[in-house]
């Protein structure tokens, strides 16, 4: 593993203002940056004609790399860029598969290779030319991470480099891959841990994570009643993709005849599993989603089983009456609408999304709210996700919808004090319990984004704790595990007020997801992707003392 390659001629970063750069600071329809992109390919491709690139390179691994370049170039999520270029290439089966693991499974891994790169060239990576460096960690996936052939490995990617970035950069690229094929991934991973000065350090490189993102992990574990030691693993099932799931719409569509549609619609080998922990819960494999009758109707989507979870739970926990002299005070979260005096009101049918886009919640609870004789009011801040709310609910009973609209939630509790008998704060939030379904986010979140968000959320959660009446309920969820914004969120804005108890989210989540459910001795719920096999979702449940 020693010697290091030499990086051809002077790197051309992506992004300059070199003479190779065209049309710099153009923009797309949706306001990405698209110069720049063709600026890290363009300014640095062969004399070769795109035609004959085609030829020459493999159509899965040139889709692969177009994706990282949007990536870095034009903060483009992985997951929006990928499908349609699949689509408008014809690429399918297999080759969508390889591709996709190859796109995603290289952002993911990113840290590591990096590490790995690092140590076979003879500068630092931030002086080797992008593409190059993107092109050699495409390679190191193919060598490390996935069951490619060494010879096919380097040489297509090899050919990739030819046809991209030019014959001088892909003799670099063959030296250095050449040079990380001398060794399994084990190997290297002794390697590039050897230096880390903790063991947190250590399993951020050889996870890739960035260190503060694992330390904000274990943090969470610790203070979620988790051990420390559960670290490894999870930063490991942060790094696997996640199985599809899809969500069965109460009232819409039963999760029998869901699966049902897929083995009789569906051709091919699609399978599908109960989920572990949600009713409505289905495990799909074998099958793009869309091809499934019921979700293109809009009777079933797909949604983390997490997500799933957490929505029933809020849902099914009872509101109180909000009439003063009943007995609320010390009441626990067991009372139930039976429970109450004759004649007493205790209203459940006006119930708000605060949050709500793209709508996969407002979707499961406004079918939920459909079956009960409620409705639901979505809310969502950004005009376009609104119109997505409006898409996802497109199935559901119109009785269920009292209406989709765009506001900020921070102005609800002014606007409409008390008007609610619940209320979701499906809180924006860093994601980072969504590693793993978000390849690049990893890479683009920094601490300072918790300080924004959390001020935000402690706006939201305030805002809805106004918009609820007494005796309401509300849900405050986030799909990320930091502990400054879910448990410390919760704390600061219960310190501003004694109108409010806090429920048992655990008890709540027990009754629909069953006894087996491991869950911490502790009134709010962290899920985790290493135990439940769910993104790392947050609830703590609230409600309005009478
Ligand atoms: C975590 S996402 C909600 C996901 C959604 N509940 C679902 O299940 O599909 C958070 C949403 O809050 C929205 N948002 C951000 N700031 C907001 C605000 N001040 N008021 C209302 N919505 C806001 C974001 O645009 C984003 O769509």
């Amino acid at each position: 593993m020693s010697g290091e390659a030499r990086t051809p001629g002077s790197p051309q970063r992506g992004g300059g203002t070199g003479p190779d750069r065209p049309g710099g600071d153009r923009r797309d329809a949706q306001g990405r940056e698209r110069g720049a992109a063709r600026a890290r390919g363009a300014g640095q491709r062969s004399e070769s004609a795109p035609s004959q690139r085609a030829k020459v390179t493999d159509p899965a691994r040139n889709v692969a790399f177009d994706v990282l370049q949007e990536v870095a170039s034009s903060d483009a999520y992985a997951n929006l860029v990928l499908p349609p270029l699949l689509r408008v290439r014809g690429i399918r089966g297999r080759d969508a598969a390889f591709a996709t693991e190859l796109a995603y499974g290289t952002l993911r891994l990113r840290g590591r290779y990096d590490a790995i790169v690092s140590r076979c060239v003879d500068r630092p990576l931030d002086q080797v030319d992008p593409n190059v460096l993107d092109l050699l960690r495409l390679g190191a996936h193919q060598l490390l991470g996935m069951r490619v052939a060494q010879h096919a490995a380097v040489s297509e990617t090899v050919g990739l480099a030819r046809a991209r970035a030019g014959a001088g950069s892909a003799q670099f690229v063959n030296a250095v891959l050449r040079k990380i094929s001398r060794s399994t991934l084990e190997e290297w991973l002794e390697v590039i841990s050897a230096d880390a000065p903790d063991d947190v350090t250590r399993l951020a490189i050889t996870q890739s994570h960035p260190v503060w993102i694992a330390r904000a992990m274990r943090e969470a574990l610790v203070g979620t009643g988790r051990s420390a030691d559960d670290l490894a693993e999870l930063l490991e099932a942060d790094n696997t993709a996640p199985r599809v799931t899809l969500v069965a719409r109460p009232g819409l569509v039963s999760r029998e005849r869901l699966a049902g549609e897929v083995t009789h619609d569906v051709r091919g080998d699609a399978t599908t599993a109960p989920g572990r922990w949600a009713p409505t819960a289905l495990v799909l494999s074998g099958s793009d989603p869309a091809a499934i009758p019921a979700v293109r109707h809009g009777a079933a989507g797909v949604q983390d089983e997490g997500s799933q979870l957490v929505t029933l739970a809020f849902a099914a926990v009872p509101t109180l009456p909000s009439v003063p002299e009943l007995p609320t005070a010390g009441a626990g979260t067991g009372a139930t609408a039976g429970d109450l005096p004759d004649g007493a009101a205790n209203p459940d049918e006006r119930w708000l999304d605060l949050c709500a886009g793209p709508g996969g919640k407002a979707a499961l609870l406004a079918s939920l709210a459909g079956e009960q004789g409620a409705r639901i009011v979505a809310n969502e801040v950004a005009p376009h996700r609104a119109r997505l709310v409006e898409q996802a609910l497109a199935a559901v009973p119109a009785d269920a919808v009292e209406r989709v609209q765009v506001g900020d939630g921070r102005r609800v509790g002014v606007e409409e004090p008390g008007a609610y008998d619940r209320v979701l704060v499906d809180a924006p939030c860093t994601g980072l319990g969504a590693l793993r379904r978000r390849p690049e986010s990893r890479w683009r979140r920094t601490p300072g984004d918790v300080a924004t968000l959390t001020t935000l959320q402690r706006e939201l959660l305030g805002s809805a704790l106004d918009a609820v009446r007494p005796g309401g309920v509300v849900g405050y969820v986030t799909c990320s595990p930091h502990l400054a914004e879910t448990q410390l969120v919760v704390k600061d804005v219960l310190a501003g007020r004694d109108d409010v108890e806090v429920l048992d989210a655990a008890a709540a989540v027990r009754q629909v997801a069953g006894d087996d459910i491991p869950l911490a001795d502790r009134t709010d719920v962290q899920l985790w992707p290493h135990v439940h096999g769910t993104d790392a979702m947050h609830l703590t449940l609230l409600r309005r003392r009478a």
